[in-house]
């Protein structure tokens, strides 16, 4: 295996400074090349975990190890890509892809080079010379991911990368990242409050259960030996996915309702672009 996450153990103290367990024995193995989503209800601790595989954070105990080394800081060979694009201002797009090959101090042609390649993966190549403001939201987050693969890691780790997008430039966007997947062989974990999103992406779904966040399920997303996933199947694992996280949706309801909560979850449904709103 390739990503191994083992035992982690994570808790933070609140406003109320009580203890609270955030993470409780999370074991997950991702292969080398694979491509797996996170889903789960709103605080079960997914960017959480990502942070501890970023080596953004520490676990209380357990281990993260990637192909035998364990993480104890973050490393190039993990990238994150957060929701916001969070790019400098007041440098253009090629400056914002090339800062972090200058930090690492490579020869300024032979970083623009890398720089210009991978923009062109993401169909930027004609707004090297843009500066941000001069670029819509989904361009952004193209510049963000351009600046996360200019550094070859080897595991890409995204926080909900899409969900701030419009559903158009959202559907774009997935069909890019499939195909930068397929050329680069990334391994990608990536963290979505959207089913379908999740299914539609990746080999593997795992499904948080909260409060501690722990891992309910891991389902496997059919692939077809053409490439082609028809939408039958497509619905019905997001249909599983859904049945699973239902009691977990349903504990966070009545937490965040109290004695007024009165309605059941065979109520929610997921909208027509797979998104459960503010609850997972
Ligand atoms: N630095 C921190 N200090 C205190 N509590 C934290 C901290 N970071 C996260 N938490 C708490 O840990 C829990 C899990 O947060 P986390 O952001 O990992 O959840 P999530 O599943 O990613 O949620 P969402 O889907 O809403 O983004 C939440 O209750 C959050 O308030």
């Amino acid at each position: 295996m390739y990503l191994t996450i083992e035992k982690i153990q994570k808790s933070f103290v609140n406003d109320r400074k009580e203890n609270v367990k955030v993470l409780d024995g999370i074991n997950l193995n991702v292969k080398k090349g694979s491509f797996v989503s996170i889903v789960g209800p709103s605080g079960c601790g997914k960017s959480t975990l990502l942070y501890l595989v970023a080596g953004l954070d520490k676990a209380d105990s357990g281990e993260i190890r990637v192909n035998g080394d364990l993480v104890t800081k973050p490393g190039p060979e993990r990238v994150v890509v957060f929701q916001e694009a969070g790019l400098f201002p007041w440098l253009t797009v090629l400056e914002n892809v090339t800062y972090g090959l200058n930090l690492k101090k490579m020869p300024k042609e032979e970083a623009k080079a890398k720089a210009l390649d991978v923009l062109k993966m993401v169909h930027l190549s004609k707004y090297v010379n843009s500066y941000p403001h001069e670029l819509s939201g989904g361009m952004k987050q193209r510049v963000s991911i351009a600046r996360a693969l200019v550094m070859e890691p080897d595991i890409l780790l995204m926080d909900e990368p899409f969900s701030a997008l419009d559903e158009q430039t959202r559907m774009v966007l997935h069909k890019e990242l499939l195909d930068i997947w397929r050329k680069t062989k990334v391994t990608i974990f990536f963290i979505t409050h959207n089913i379908r999103e999740a299914v539609l992406l990746s080999e593997e779904v795992v499904v948080f259960a909260t409060r501690p966040g722990r891992i309910k399920e891991i389902i496997p997303v059919p692939t077809m030996k053409d490439g082609v996933t028809p939408d039958s199947v497509t619905l019905n694992t997001e249909q599983r996915i859904l049945s699973i996280l239902q009691e977990e949706i349903e504990k966070v309801l009545k937490e965040e309702i109290g004695d007024d909560y009165s309605f059941k979850t065979d109520h929610l449904h997921r909208g027509d672009s797979g998104d459960m709103g503010s609850h997972i």
